[in-house]
């Protein structure tokens, strides 16, 4: 039986996915796994016996990767899951910049009592006038998951797209458009585009990577859109600028203090993934990774231990070790077995920066006291024996 806590609402499509060896508890220190979206967790502590935490959605700023791999806790996230939902957001947020549809929307709500409203429209509608975002220019900084889809459906609605990625994956690279105009230096983006949108992790690399030193390179009247993270902006300097008259609207999912309210700010309450699909698909996603986590010791989409599948264990048990990424990990490994009669019918390491993990497939049941002896070798974080 495995129990599982939820810090935030989880999609039930998604926990329909645990089978009735799953219970949910209400009870931190009871659980084996925890499921989780934006809840801030660097202050929470994890009880030891916790296995997982998995992430439905993208962004893992909330959770202290480090801290919990040097715990042998394997954190997930589901990459991907809710892309297109915060891309439609985006598309939203571009239309939303380019005209007064805000601003229409409230004049109409405070006119409602007013009878002649049909005739005050027309006189009144000029206010809300704005541009077409068609043949304009559209920079897009990071693309993976989310930055491919906004690229490819922004150049469908006739924008033209310049993207930045220094990272970007072989994946991400096979799926954008070939309309993309492919921009090495980010400067480019801040010189070229009346648009910029920004939709990289937020990251110590990335933290207010959009600076004075940023705007003060873009074109007048630039229209910004953050649907990342707002520490990866420096969002007072984005207010001087729109004061100033250099920047003409900050779209951003990120409420603060800063930019609730601001003059020229357009702010949701991080609803960029908010849809029933991607909720789905996160919930989804961050189940089976926890099922095949827990029950087979496989690790996928993990963000601080690394890959491994060794698919169902077709032998008599198997072992997992969550390890530092350290020399004579194996071999330390091996003599214990060894000397403990048993045999290593199948094996996988893999390691990921200063963390690794080991899974041994056994012909035979491994007895406590071997499990005591690895779990007392320098370096070993946690074992784990799976059936
Ligand atoms: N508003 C919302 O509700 C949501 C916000 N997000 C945010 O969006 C971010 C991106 O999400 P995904 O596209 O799914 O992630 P992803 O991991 O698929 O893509 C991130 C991309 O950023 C690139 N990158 C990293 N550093 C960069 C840099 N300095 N310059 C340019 N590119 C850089 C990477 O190479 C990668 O291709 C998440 O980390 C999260 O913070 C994600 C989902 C929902
Ligand atoms: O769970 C959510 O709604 C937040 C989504 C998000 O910000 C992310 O996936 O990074």
């Amino acid at each position: 039986m495995f129990h599982y806590h939820c810090l935030n609402p989880i999609s039930q499509v998604g926990l329909d996915g645990f089978s009735s060896l799953y219970v949910q508890t209400d009870n931190i220190n009871d659980a084996d796994a925890i499921l989780v979206r934006s809840a801030a967790m660097h202050d929470l502590e994890l009880p030891e016996n916790l296995e997982a935490v998995a992430r439905a959605g993208a962004g893992v700023n909330n959770i202290p990767l480090q801290k919990y791999a040097e715990q042998g806790i394997v954190v997930f996230n589901t990459p991907g899951a809710n892309a297109n939902g915060v891309k439609e957001a985006v598309l939203a947020g571009l239309l939303l910049a380019s005209r007064d549809i805000v601003g229409g929307i409230n004049w109409v709500q405070s006119e409602r009592q007013n009878d002649l409203i049909a005739k005050d429209a027309e006189k009144e509608k000029k206010r809300f006038a704005g541009n077409e975002i068609m043949g304009k220019r559209l920079g897009i900084i990071g693309l993976g998951a989310i930055g491919v889809l906004v690229a490819n459906a922004a150049a469908r609605l006739g924008m033209e797209v310049y993207g930045y990625d220094p990272y970007i994956s072989v994946d991400a690279a096979w799926n954008l458009s070939r309309d993309i105009r492919h921009i090495k230096e980010v400067d480019e983006i801040y010189r070229e585009c009346d648009y910029i949108t920004i939709h990289v992790p937020l990251m110590d690399s990335t933290r207010k990577m959009i600076n004075k030193d940023a705007i003060d390179k873009m074109k007048d009247g630039v229209v910004l859109l953050n649907y990342a993270r707002d520490l990866l902006v420096d969002e007072e300097a984005v207010v001087d600028a729109l004061r100033a008259g250099k920047v003409k609207r900050y779209v951003s999912d990120f409420p603060n203090p800063t930019t609730a309210g601001a003059k020229g700010c357009i702010v949701t309450p991080h609803i960029g993934a908010s849809t029933a699909e991607s909720e789905d698909n996160c919930a989804k996603m961050a189940v089976k990774e926890l099922i095949d986590y827990l029950e087979h010791g496989n690790i996928h989409h993990s963000v601080n231990y690394p890959e491994c599948d060794m698919g169902i264990c077709s032998t008599v048990c198997r072992i997992a070790i969550n390890h530092r990424n350290i020399k004579n990990m194996i071999g330390q490994f091996a003599s214990v077995l060894g000397e403990a009669d048993l045999n290593i019918a199948n094996m996988a390491n893999q390691s990921k920066g200063e963390y690794a993990y080991s899974l041994f497939d056994l012909d035979t049941m491994v007895t406590p006291q071997v499990i005591e002896t690895l779990k007392k070798i320098d370096g070993v974080l946690k074992v784990r024996v799976l059936k």
